[in-house]
């Protein structure tokens, strides 16, 4: 039934008093007005009665695009730039055409679906399963809660076309998303990521067939995961082993997602049998209840609060936290000899680089390092990866954008025979070709590893860190986060990235800036604007990074592809080959690194202020 013309007027008068943007209202006009919408009208009709403009303005200003992990935002009941039963079936639906035009009708086509711990996953993951079968596909459902990792694994190992992760990883619980699979296991890529949304978009028009889920299950066209992928994927995992130590006491937090699954099956199976998995955390629960902040993201060192004390209790020696859908990890260790027996977090860059060094020396102890291993890390990623390879002799690749997804493109183009280890800043690391994503499980067995090793050295693990910066010169970074939500938010880091591009800072923090890369214009300029720009090649993307006078430190710029952020990535190294104490060599690069921090919080609020 069509709603009251009083309703559309009220639209119109909320247009006109610049209440609602007008692409909201167009959206919200065909949500009011066609077929395939029928069913969400009523909780539409009583959004705008209430006049909850902005709310609506926020839902429906966009269609949710594929960002650095795929379709990922807010869920609310009606939008089309949020998560709802709607875009969620759209999203499927779309993902399904892409890959019939690809096949052909005929073709037989498959896809593997599975889901984390969050508010909806479950319902999400069902209703993919259904419209997948709708449209001829044999879908492979998992019924629990599984990692994505697992799901990535899972599209490899059971030859699907496709695969459907349910997270929004690890934001808040007013999120969810649609991660989206290739054959290969990797997330979709150009031009699949745009063909995929174009489908999205001819099927926002349209009714959605479902296939009722017991008739699926009845019919063999929608299978449930069976734990032969489990075993296989575990399998896997362990096999990346790098070192037989195992005398490690280790407390673990799953953030009450799914990682019992994944992470702590594979310390147990690869035999770390003193695995204390912290009880208040190990619920699945999409509210993160007993996650400071409600946020299970192990870039926040908070989150291993409660895992610490607990490991102070205890005597444990080492914590691991993963993410809600297992793929990323975090991890704290003691510090040092300190005498009050204080423990620190370690930011994903300092993770990586420990990780990478322990690999490639493992690797080269057990006599299989090759010349054509390399390593893959992205542009926003800590330079110590390349200086550590160089050392082994090791070829890096790091001229990536951001997202794990370039990472897996990279491994299949340089041959995943090579690939030794990759890894980006924000927690996410990948040994092994069983997957093209990062992996939470083969990262904490590796960090477990590595624990073990040094503990039998009779040495910690900030030491062995010491003795890489001591090696290839102290490096460390530092990100800053701007949260900017809605359509103004998306406005002003919009403003952000137009004024670091046009009109950038000569010098941050004492500090000057001496060249511009821009990934968007592919240019490369001088700061001072003297010098003709020079071309830069691929790869694209709304990417700028600042080079310095200083060797070593630079600033990276863009806008996030998961959350409604920008984000500024600092980099600094100091020279460690000279006589200088390594305490007064890291107080060197972090004053650096503050002057940094500081000048760009000035220049982001003179910005937002004009
Ligand atoms: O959130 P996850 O764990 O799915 O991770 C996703 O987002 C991260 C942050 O991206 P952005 O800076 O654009 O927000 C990326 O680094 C990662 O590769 C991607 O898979
Ligand atoms: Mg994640």
């Amino acid at each position: 039934m069509p709603p009251a013309n009083d309703v559309l007027e009220r639209l119109a008068q909320a247009e006109s008093e610049g209440l609602i943007s007008a692409s909201a209202a167009a959206n919200i006009r065909r949500w009011l007005t066609e077929p395939p919408f029928e069913k969400y009208r009523p909780r539409l009709l009583e959004d705008i009665e209430a006049g909850r403009w902005k709310t609506l303005d926020d839902a429906f200003y966009a269609v949710l695009e594929f960002g650095t992990g795929g379709r990922r935002g807010k869920m609310y009941p009606v939008g089309t730039n949020v998560l709802n039963e709607r875009t969620m079936a759209e999203s499927a639906r779309g993902l399904a055409d892409y890959i019939i035009k690809r096949k052909g009708i005929d073709s037989s086509r498959s896809c593997v679906i599975a889901r984390d711990t969050r508010h909806n996953s479950p319902e999400f993951a069902q209703l993919c399963a259904r419209v997948l079968a709708a449209a001829g596909f044999k879908v492979y459902l998992f019924a629990e809660p599984r990692s994505t990792p697992l799901l990535s694994f899972a599209v490899r190992h059971l030859k699907c076309d496709a695969g459907i992760m349910i997270t929004a990883s690890h934001n808040a619980p007013s999120d969810n998303g649609f991660k989206c699979y290739a054959a290969n296991g990797g997330q979709v890529i150009p031009p699949d990521d745009e063909g995929i949304i174009d489908c999205v978009r001819e099927a926002s028009d349209r009714e959605i067939p479902e296939t009722p889920f017991e008739k699926g299950i009845a019919d063999g066209s929608i299978v449930l995961g069976g734990a032969d992928v489990d075993d296989g994927y575990i399998a896997a995992v362990v096999g990346e082993s790098v070192s037989p130590a195992r005398d490690l006491s280790i407390v673990y937090t799953p953030m009450h997602g799914v990682g019992e699954t994944s992470v702590a099956a594979a310390l147990s199976k690869a035999g770390f049998t003193q695995v204390n998995i912290l009880a208040s955390q190990r619920t699945p629960d999409g509210d993160f209840p007993n996650i400071p902040g409600h946020v299970s993201n192990p870039e926040i060192p908070k989150t291993l609060e409660a895992s610490i004390a607990e490991a102070k209790a205890t005597g444990a020696e080492l914590v691991l936290g993963s993410d809600p859908d297992a793929d990323r990890i975090g991890v704290a260790v003691p510090v040092s000899g300190d005498p009050k027996g204080a423990w620190t977090t370690l930011d994903g860059n300092k993770i990586g680089a420990l990780l990478a060094a322990f690999v490639m020396k493992q690797t080269k102890a057990m006599g299989r390092l090759r010349s054509d291993h390399y390593l893959v890390t992205t542009m926003v990623t800590t330079q110590m990866a390349r200086a550590l390879a160089q050392r082994e002799g090791v070829r890096v690749e790091d001229d990536l954008l951001v997202g794990f997804k370039w990472i897996g493109q990279r491994i299949d183009e340089m041959g995943p025979a090579g690939f030794l280890f990759g890894f980006e800043e924000s927690h996410g690391y990948l040994k092994g070709t069983h997957v093209r994503d990062k992996d939470a499980a083969v990262a904490a067995l590796l960090f477990a590893e590595l624990a073990a090793t040094v503990k039998d050295r009779k040495q910690t693990i900030l030491e062995y860190l010491d003795d890489l910066y001591r090696d290839v010169g102290h490096f460390a970074e530092t990100l800053i986060n701007k949260t900017l939500e809605g359509r103004e938010g998306a406005t002003q880091i919009k403003t952000l990235m137009t004024a670091f591009r046009e009109n950038p800072p000569r010098q941050l923090g004492g500090v000057e800036l001496a060249e511009v890369y821009d990934y968007k214009t592919h240019e490369i300029r001088s700061v001072s604007g003297t010098e003709k720009p020079r071309p830069l090649p691929q790869p694209s993307g709304d990417l700028l990074i600042f080079h310095t006078q200083e060797p070593g430190t630079r600033v990276a710029v863009r806008p996030s592809g998961t959350e409604p952020k920008i984000k500024f990535y600092l980099f600094a190294r100091t020279d460690t080959s000279g006589t200088e104490p390594l305490e007064r060599i890291k107080e060197k690069t972090f004053q650096r690194l503050d002057g940094i921090s500081k000048a760009i919080e000035q220049y982001i609020q003179d910005v937002l202020k004009t």
